[in-house]
């Protein structure tokens, strides 16, 4: 394929509610939705990268910066472009791995559409529908807490994450646990609120038989976690720190995480996704599919990649009204505590009439 234009729409999506985390608030999502335009296809790709470097290092503005000016006419002058060649011909320029991913997937969802084939296909899927966990932030009371797990419960979500920070962690997880029983899969998500001289009263939670505890400490923290490891028994999670599959079997090899949460857009893209996979089975290490909020667009390719044989912990791929009223695309509807993989060539999803643009712009400083 030759890549003959790039379209980059930046959108705002309100929030049914406002969502708090250990790193902030939000109330809406800002959304960068690339398309690629081949010959054969065009193909769609979501940047998970938030408005503010707040979850990492990347926010929208420097995807946009570094999209326009380095990766995408770097690609455009690749003769014979396929998903394989994306890595290679980005990898002269560093990081920006949330920007890399949604180039990548764009080209895929392409390469992947002329030829009629389905992503979950194509990267090995061997399920038909995956079972969907929920991620449930930091609330104002213990009450609207307990409202809102009953609200998902109800919804059919099999497995609940609840958001933790210092001051919020063992009493909304007591009473959660005591509300809900012990057959309630129950997980935690600090997004590095916490140091390792917090692990004593990390310990605190080992009664609650968790599934695990997620990213309590820095990103770049391995050693400190290997070291909380040996002092709590609630297993640990990797998200943040797990950027390449280089990195989730260094975690591994160090006894930093016992667990991973493999996000496509951290990493690099699907195909460093499904590489983290493939490591983290040959290392006998469950993984699952994290979220980022994204859209229809990233939802449809997080559930094809969930449907992997070593996703065997229910993810983050919630339905498309657990964050938005109106998805960008048909929405993704829970049946039974499960999403259906999409089975259409690519994505098998494509944005509303009304998101998808008429005429792409050619990007500034794109050579085509
Ligand atoms: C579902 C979930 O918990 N996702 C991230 C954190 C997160 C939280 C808030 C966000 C707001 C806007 C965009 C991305 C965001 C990601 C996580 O697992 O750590
Ligand atoms: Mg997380």
């Amino acid at each position: 394929m030759k890549l003959t234009g790039v379209e980059l729409r930046h959108v705002r999506m309100p929030l049914v509610a406002p969502f708090r985390t250990s790193f902030g608030t939000s109330t809406s999502r800002d959304v960068l939705l690339l398309r690629a335009v081949t010959a054969e296809a065009e193909g769609w790709g979501e940047c998970v990268a938030m408005a503010d470097p707040l979850y990492s290092s990347e926010y929208i503005g420097a995807a946009t910066d570094v999209l326009t000016r380095f990766l995408v006419p770097a690609l455009g002058a690749v003769e014979h472009l396929d998903a394989n060649a994306v890595g290679p011909a980005l990898s002269g320029y560093k990081g920006h791995r949330m920007a890399k991913a949604a180039l990548e997937l764009a080209i895929l969802d392409a390469e992947l559409r002329a030829a009629g084939r389905p992503l979950a296909r194509e990267l090995g899927a061997v399920r038909d529908r995956v079972p969907c966990g929920v991620s449930v932030g930091i609330m104002g009371s213990i009450g609207e807490l307990l409202d809102a797990v009953a609200g998902y419960v109800a919804a059919g979500y099999v497995r609940i994450k609840l958001k933790i920070e210092p001051g919020w962690d063992v009493e909304p997880v007591r009473a959660v646990r005591e509300r809900f029983g012990d057959g309630l899969l129950l997980q935690v998500d600090a997004n590095t609120a916490y140091a390792l001289a917090d692990a004593r009263h990390l310990s605190r939670l080992d009664p609650f038989d968790l599934l695990l505890i997620e990213q309590p400490l820095d990103e770049d923290d391995l050693l400190g976690h290997a070291a909380l490891a040996r002092l709590i028994r609630t297993p640990i999670c990797l998200d943040e720190s797990i950027t390449s599959a280089r990195t989730a079997v260094a975690a591994i090899t160090l006894g930093a995480c016992e667990i991973v949460n493999i996000k496509a857009g951290r990493v690099g893209g699907y195909l460093e996704a499904r590489r983290i996979h493939d490591a983290c089975m040959a290392h006998g290490v469950p993984v699952w599919c994290g979220g980022m909020l994204e859209t229809g667009i990233g939802r449809a390719a997080n559930v094809a990649l969930a449907a992997l044989p070593g996703f065997t912990l229910p993810g983050d791929t919630s339905a498309s009204d657990r964050f938005y009223r109106t998805d960008l695309t048909a929405p993704f509807v829970l049946a039974d505590g499960h999403l259906a993989v999409p089975t259409g060539p690519g994505l098998g999803v494509e944005p509303l009439p009304d998101v998808s643009p008429r005429s792409p712009p050619k990007l500034p400083g794109y050579r085509s």
